[in-house]
């Protein structure tokens, strides 16, 4: 199988002596094109800082990322931005939704940057998530669960090859959630595309193919 994402021997510190804090201690990670890894671990143990790292937003203190076969270390800015652009979908806490922009035009963002833009597959996408209804609305003007699902949508309208996502439903009632889940991993099934995602719900880490714990900067398979 392609390799969408690997780490091998991350680390990373915040902080200096003595109040360093090791966030990621030879941390090592495979995730291939096509499936689903659930990242959990205890608050404050390092998740986001390790899909951040994976996004290239966030240095590292050695160790290695590759990012769809490219080194993210030895990527200039430029590079970097380009791989964000075009083959890494990035789904955070905070929304980061366009607040000038309607829903329709935050939808297109992503997958216009991408050169991937496809109204139809949009609109379909708009559907399954539940916010086809709200197109001409301005994201001031969603609920927090709703602005969640516009999030989602545009990272996945652009189909990138690795979407790492941060709590994805954590703002979306059990059952929205679950739906938004199962067609998150859908679209990455059918696209080949890779799904990280950092979760504090064991349950919706059941729905993924493999499961890995954050546990003092180490990475363990779980079952
Ligand atoms: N910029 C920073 N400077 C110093 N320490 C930081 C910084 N960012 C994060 N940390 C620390 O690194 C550790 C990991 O934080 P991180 O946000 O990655 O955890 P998390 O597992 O995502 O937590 P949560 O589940 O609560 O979102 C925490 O101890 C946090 O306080």
């Amino acid at each position: 199988m392609t390799s969408a994402l690997t780490i091998e021997s991350l680390r990373k510190t915040f902080g200096s002596a003595p109040d360093i804090v090791h966030v990621l201690d030879n941390a090592d990670l495979e995730l291939s094109r096509g499936q689903s890894l659930a990242l959990t671990g205890e608050s404050g143990s390092g998740k986001s800082t390790l899909l951040h790292i994976c996004a290239g937003l966030e240095p590292f203190d050695s160790g290695k990322v590759m990012l769809a076969g490219q080194d993210i270390a030895q990527a200039d800015d430029s590079a970097r931005a380009a791989l964000r652009r075009t083959s890494v979908g990035l789904i955070f806490q905070q929304f980061n939704l366009v607040p000038s922009l309607n829903v329709a035009a935050n939808l297109a963002f992503q997958a216009r940057l991408a050169g991937r833009h496809d109204p139809g597959f949009v609109a379909e996408l708009a559907r399954r998530l539940g916010i086809a209804e709200l197109m001409a609305r301005y994201p001031e003007q969603l609920s927090g669960g709703q602005q969640q699902r516009v999030a989602i949508g545009r990272c996945l309208a652009a189909r990138p090859r690795l979407v790492l996502a941060d709590e994805p439903t954590g703002n979306l009632d059990e059952a929205t959630g679950d739906a938004v889940l199962d067609l998150m991993l859908e679209l990455a099934a059918q696209a080949g595309a890779a799904l990280l995602l950092a979760t504090h719900s064991t349950r919706l880490a059941a729905r993924c193919n493999l499961r890995v714990h954050l546990r003092a900067g180490k990475l363990q398979v779980s079952a």
